[in-house]
């Protein structure tokens, strides 16, 4: 029996582990490239390490050093070829291939756009096509808001998720980024677990096994 007949009778059996995967900062590598092309665009402003950046928003912690820096890195952002790009991050595409090719799980790429979509959302489609192929774009989830989608898991870097659902169905996994890693795990989202890299194979195949345990 093929793999894909294999999948297709684990419905009637057990159902899928459906995992949800963040881009920005869990597969590319938004954070870097926006510092790499930040200091190219304005050499003479100021510019946050990686190592000094804290919270999600990098909009918020520039514009807390000076209001117009807010607007500036927004212009950044919204830029054509910005978010096409990305370099991704090491060890997510191999990873990412491997758990959507492992029984009974599926994949879909979860990504919040920018509110100036223009190149933003287009650009996401065409990053996931160059990484993974064609066929991965019937996978792709573009949502502002990650609480109304249902799965089982949510591997993704922000801390503090919410949306119109209070309970959303997926437990969340905590993606280490520059902005959430000196976050105390008693302010990380309630029973989430954390996966500090995609290279640390045998902490994301635990979680994998043990998520399709409990399902
Ligand atoms: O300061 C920021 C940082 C990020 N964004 C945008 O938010 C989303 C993040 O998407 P996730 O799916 O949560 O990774 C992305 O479009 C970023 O550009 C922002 O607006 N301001
Ligand atoms: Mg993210």
């Amino acid at each position: 029996m093929s793999r894909s007949n294999k999948k297709t009778k684990r419905l009637w059996e057990t159902r899928n582990l459906r995992v949800l995967v963040d881009m920005d900062c869990v597969l590319a590598d938004f954070e870097g490239s926006l510092l790499k092309k930040w200091k190219e665009r304005y050499p003479n402003e100021p510019h946050i390490a990686l190592e000094e950046r804290r919270g999600f928003y990098v909009t918020k912690q520039y514009g807390d050093i000076r209001e117009d820096l807010k607007s500036k890195i927004i212009e950044v952002l919204s830029s054509e070829g910005f978010f096409r790009e990305l370099p991704p991050i090491e060890g997510a595409i191999d990873a990412i291939k491997e758990i959507s090719s492992m029984e009974g799980v599926e994949v879909f790429i979860c990504t919040a756009p920018l509110k100036e979509y223009q190149h933003c959302a287009v650009e996401k489609y065409e990053w996931i096509e160059k990484y993974f192929g064609r066929d991965w774009l019937a996978r792709v989830i573009l949502t502002r808001d990650k609480t109304v989608i249902s799965a089982d898991l949510l591997i993704d870097d922000r801390t503090d998720i919410t949306g119109a659902e209070k309970n959303p169905s997926w437990r969340q996994v905590v993606f280490t980024a520059c902005h959430n890693k000196h976050t105390p795990s008693n302010l990380l989202p309630k029973h989430s677990v954390r996966l500090e890299s995609w290279l640390d194979s045998d902490t994301w195949k635990q979680i994998i096994e043990d998520a399709k345990k409990k399902l």
